[in-house]
């Protein structure tokens, strides 16, 4: 694909099952590829699909200093300001997804409050192999999250900021900053921008087809049309 059309891609991902565009990636002989790893999962049922935006974090080896509360109230600012920093959500765009790499950690680097800000800032769902916190919340604003854990810690002491907009892998999957991403409730899928095209195209094949199938049974049960079959 020459010129990537940002939109025109949203419109037909926007309309496609995470099934439809696994078919479309087997069609391209990308079977081993796409399918994030089923345990990382939504805190509610929930579908998105855009581009990614991609972020590491990795488990911290610096010591702890023993400090009383209110030098630790310190060390919490230092933490989120200098070691495990957020700069690159400033970078954030209407149509990203943010998939992050926390390294398979359980920590609650997503929590109720960033995750909103996210969302605020134009992201359409955040992946992550790492771990959510405020889960009440996250769910009560409809931030879609997947995530391998629902975590309480927060970051300071545990894990640290390593790199943005750079190859990461999620759930098995890798994931260049760019990439499709499209999530349901059977999952995650990427697919390579440079395919997307071609893999939309055999995925709403799929999909057209499945519409015609599923639509005879509704009618010969006299169930009513709803939007999956027309
Ligand atoms: O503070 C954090 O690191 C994560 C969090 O709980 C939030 O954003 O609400
Ligand atoms: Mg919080």
């Amino acid at each position: 694909m020459t010129t990537i059309n940002k939109k025109e891609i949203m419109d037909i991902y926007k309309q496609l099952r995470v099934a439809d565009v696994r078919d479309g990636m087997d069609w391209m002989m990308m079977h081993n590829y796409g399918s994030v790893s089923p345990d990382i999962v939504p805190l509610f049922r929930t579908r998105f699909c855009g581009f990614a935006r991609t972020v590491r974090y990795v488990p911290t080896n610096r010591p702890i200093p023993k400090m009383t509360p209110d030098e630790y109230t310190e060390f919490v600012g230092h933490w989120y300001n200098s070691i495990a920093t957020y700069g690159w959500q400033n970078d954030i765009e209407e149509d990203d997804v943010i998939m992050m790499d926390a390294s398979n950690t359980n920590v609650g680097i997503i929590g109720s409050h960033n995750s909103l800000d996210w969302k605020s800032r134009g992201a359409r769902g955040i992946v992550t192999n790492g771990g959510c916190r405020d889960t009440d919340e996250v769910i009560l604003t409809e931030v879609p999250v997947y995530s391998r854990y629902r975590s309480q810690t927060m970051v300071q002491g545990r894990i640290e900021f390593q790199a943005a907009n750079i190859p990461v892998d999620i759930g098995g999957v890798l994931v260049r900053p760019g990439d499709v991403v499209v999530a349901d409730y059977d999952g995650v899928i990427v697919v390579p921008i440079e395919k997307a095209m071609d893999v939309a195209k055999y995925a709403m094949k799929e999909l057209q087809q499945d519409k015609i199938n599923r639509r005879e049974v509704y009618e010969k049960m006299g169930m009513e049309l709803d939007d999956t079959v027309q």
